[in-house]
């Protein structure tokens, strides 16, 4: 098959932009198919010392491959003397976050479908030996028939057989901060180590944040949301779903490997059997409920 270029494709509106990436719409000439290609400008990335997490970001999206439902999938990639370009699965009705600063929160139905959609999706994710490490309603996706989608996987980390042992001091010189600051789990700060228990900490935090609309570790400056994680403080707001809350604290736990799902023999199992999915049927959740009155 011939290698693409951008002009195999029109270049429409601008879908996201990142620290190190423009997200475009784009539609191929030959097919008429809409994706989403993620443009990276190579000096950028040389001078940001970001070329390692741009090949990771390729190398799980191939492993990824096109075996999950849940996550975006990677068509092509090609370069021009100046930027690289990712052709990928474009979701139409856009991201979680946008989807909550329209309408607050979504409903405990819609919480309940899409927590359960990404416990899925992690376990996949984990299965396969790769932490996400920057999950955050921005990085979830809502496609054209309103299932979800995990995008961004240009923080994940692929777990080696070493990265099970303590940390060691080259380890934590090479790991630089990584994530997004109201998402971040306490050990990601205190010895930059993260693993699967990362993602746990993130979903936690997921949860909380469509069931109130906020998130649960605000500040006026990361510094601030940082000292909030380390000594675990948040609260819940007034009519915050019982169960749902007693989800999110078994979730935000400082120790990693007390988190729920953390100790499961079979990923995740403490997961699915909590109450708040009582009556999920996991190999088969049903079409996603109704996002909007109708
Ligand atoms: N960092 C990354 O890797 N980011 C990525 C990667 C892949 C990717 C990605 C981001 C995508 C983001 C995205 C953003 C949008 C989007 C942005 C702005 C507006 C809209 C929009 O309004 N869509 C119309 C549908 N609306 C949605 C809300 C309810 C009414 C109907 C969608 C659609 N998809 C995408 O589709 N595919």
């Amino acid at each position: 098959v011939r290698k693409r270029t951008p002009s195999d494709y029109i270049f429409g509106k601008v879908l996201g932009e990142g620290s190190f990436s423009t997200v475009y719409l784009a539609k191929d000439i030959h097919t008429n198919k809409e994706y989403a290609i993620k443009v990276l400008e190579k000096a950028h990335i040389i001078r940001e010392k970001k070329t390692e997490n741009v090949m990771r970001e390729k190398e799980v999206l191939r492993i990824l491959g096109n075996s999950s439902p849940y996550f975006v999938r990677l068509y092509w990639t090609f370069q021009d003397p100046e930027r690289l370009y990712f052709v990928l699965s474009y979701a139409k009705n856009g991201d979680v976050l946008s989807q909550l600063e329209k309408q607050q929160c979504l409903s405990i139905e819609c919480a309940r479908y899409y927590t359960s959609e990404l416990i899925l999706g992690l376990e996949f994710l984990h299965d396969r030996g790769i932490v996400h490490r920057d999950l955050k309603p921005e990085n979830l996706l809502f496609q054209e028939n309103w299932h979800l989608l995990i995008t961004d996987l240009g923080s994940a980390k692929i777990m080696t057989d070493c990265d099970n042992e303590n940390d060691d001091f080259d380890k934590r010189r090479r790991n630089s901060f990584v994530g997004t600051a109201q998402f971040v789990s306490p050990e990601m700060l205190t010895d930059t180590s993260s693993s699967y228990e990362s993602d746990l900490w993130a979903l936690g935090c997921i949860i909380y944040q469509i069931v109130s609309g906020v998130m649960p570790f605000r500040g006026g400056s990361e510094y601030l949301v940082f000292q909030k994680i380390l000594k675990l403080l948040y609260d819940f707001p007034e009519g915050f779903d019982r169960v749902a809350k007693d989800l999110v604290e078994k979730l935000l736990v400082i120790d990693p490997r007390q988190r729920l799902g953390a100790n499961d023999e079979k990923r995740y199992t403490s997961l699915r059997d909590h109450a708040f999915f009582n009556g999920q049927n996991w190999d088969d959740l049903g079409p996603p409920p109704a996002m909007f009155d109708t």
